[in-house]
């Protein structure tokens, strides 16, 4: 459709946002009641009328979301960095993983369509629907549907409102370790399933929610798993009613992680290998079943993912962070947060983009070590055992998409070893966090950058924290215990045992309270 034809169709508000930047409506902005007074200052909110009784959420959403806003935007797959010749892509309704030369996809959105609204107008859109109940958008995804799935209907959407995570000031952090004033860590561990994974999951079984619904061949949905993916999978599935079938590497995953996919009524599999090992098999399976592919090689997970980006400068009331630090594994992640940064920049929310910083565990270090090699030579590792398990992840599927995000905004590669990552997490949980050892991984990065005058101390940094600390209690029962091999355990605070009486307990106390005091 001509853009002018377009325009016309819609009503005011819409129409005249490039130049008037009106202010949007809780609700999806294209509505014929424009919030907007004659004078164009913001008119006062009307209180919102109390919804009947016997209608829910979605109810409400079919009858007051206008149904413009399935058909304005739009989203496909096309070959992840193509040559702008290509002409290859497929819509989102496919079920499809690679490009026809094997290579990973993209969700491509209609970048002309969004443009046509000014930067002013998706920054007062995207802030007029944090801390709501409106479905979909009390979600920090949903809130951000135009550019994240914008032809799902609203009825299809699978959300735990997830996202709209805190963003931390790590003040005594940042200066007791770093001497740093403006550090900031992403809480996006503190979520429904207790990972960031949610941000991507309600994605992809929304979409898979919609699938179903138009009879498409998907009987159940499935991943490889390191703990976090499964987690996510099994509880958005359960929530739609979905048979979810998750590959668990036997003995590599935490407790807590275990049982969440068994309590969210999954089908388990235990398998005698590796998290690469349990990749390759689900990437076979699929190819072969009904099961549609929930791990991040399938990129409408990354749609989800990259609005903790966005979230990040809204938070800093679209300001730009310098250093955004963030886990690598599978390297999904790193490369959704640099899309979401970077479509905000496009899209004129904001001038310029954070550095990145991709930080990796030692013993699982395929990324780091082809930065230090000059971006020459790329092999895949065997990983070793990690605290930071999560990521113990020798043959990143998403590589490419990774090495992408690092060159293009100057970002740099670091590592963490055991025991500067279980050191740097029991420095954080002194401060006040309770973090899991991935996030240690992020901080060592951090704490290396500063040390070696890369990262100054007044750079406004983020450290993006992936899990919640909750999920990974044992390596901090080891690690307190001082039961942990080859390592000093230097920040463990074992608890006192006393005898139960009066006297033992005043000599323990006494003693403590004078090594506190100043
Ligand atoms: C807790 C945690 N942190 C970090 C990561 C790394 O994310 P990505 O695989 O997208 O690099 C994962 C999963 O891989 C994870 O579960
Ligand atoms: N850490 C992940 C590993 C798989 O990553 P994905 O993003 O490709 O699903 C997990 O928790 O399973």
């Amino acid at each position: 459709m001509a853009s002018t034809s377009l325009f016309q169709s819609l009503p005011f508000s819409l129409q005249t946002s490039k130049r008037a930047s009106p202010k949007p409506s809780a609700h999806f902005v294209i509505r014929a009641q424009s919030p907007i007074s004659q004078n164009n200052a913001p008119a006062p909110a009307a209180a919102k009328q109390r919804r009947p009784a016997d209608e829910n959420i979605r109810d409400e959403a079919r009858r007051v979301n206008a149904p413009h806003d399935h058909h304005l935007f739009s989203a496909k797959y096309v070959p992840f960095n193509a040559d702008p010749s290509s002409t290859e892509s497929y819509s989102l309704d496919e079920i499809v993983y690679r490009s026809q030369s094997g290579g990973l996809l993209d969700v491509q959105h209609d970048m002309a369509a969004l443009k046509r609204f000014d930067g002013e107008y998706w920054r007062s859109l995207f802030d007029s629907r944090v801390g709501k109940t409106t479905w979909p958008y009390g979600s920090g995804v949903w809130s951000k549907k135009e550019w994240v799935l914008p032809e799902i209907h609203d009825d299809d959407i699978v959300s735990a409102f997830e996202g709209n995570s805190n963003l931390f000031w790590a003040e005594r952090f940042g200066k007791q370790f770093l001497g740093m004033n403006d550090l900031w860590v992403k809480h996006c561990g503190i979520s429904h399933t207790g990972s960031f994974k949610d941000l991507g999951m309600t994605v992809l079984v929304s979409q898979v929610n919609r699938l179903r619904k138009m009879n498409r061949p998907v009987v159940g949905v499935g991943c490889a798993s390191t703990g976090d993916t499964s987690a996510a999978l099994s509880a958005y599935c359960a929530s739609a009613g979905i048979p979810s079938i998750v590959f668990l590497p036997a003995n590599r995953i935490s407790l807590a992680q275990l049982v969440q996919p068994i309590a969210n009524g999954a089908f388990v599999l235990s398998i005698d290998t590796d998290f690469d090992g349990c990749m390759q098999l689900i990437r076979e399976v699929t190819a072969e079943l009904p099961i549609y592919l929930a791990n991040s090689l399938n990129s409408l997970r990354l749609e989800g993912q990259k609005t903790a980006a966005i979230e990040i400068l809204q938070q800093f009331d679209w300001q730009v962070p310098d250093w955004v630090i963030v886990p690598g594994g599978n390297l999904g992640n790193i490369y959704a947060f640099y899309k979401g940064f970077k479509m905000c920049k496009e899209l004129g929310l904001v001038d310029k983009i954070p550095r990145l910083v991709c930080a990796q565990a030692a013993n699982a270090d395929p990324l780091y070590k082809y930065f230090k090699s000059g971006w020459k030579d790329f092999k895949p590792v065997i990983p070793t055992t990690t605290f930071a398990s999560a990521i113990q992840i020798g043959d990143p599927v998403s590589i490419d998409r990774a090495v992408h995000a690092i060159k293009s905004c100057d970002g740099i590669v670091e590592e963490a070893t055991e025991e500067e990552l279980m050191d740097a997490t029991m420095q954080a949980d002194s401060t006040g966090m309770f973090i899991c050892p991935h996030t240690g991984v992020a901080l060592t990065a951090l704490i290396k950058l500063k040390n070696s005058g890369v990262i100054k101390a007044t750079d406004r940094t983020v450290v993006v924290s992936t899990a919640h600390g909750l999920k990974f209690t044992q390596s901090k029962i080891d690690y307190h215990s001082k039961k942990i091999k080859d390592m000093a355990c230097r920040y463990a605070n074992p608890p006192k045992e006393v005898k139960a009486d009066f006297g033992s307990v005043m000599d323990v106390l006494k003693t403590y309270l004078q090594s506190k005091a100043h």
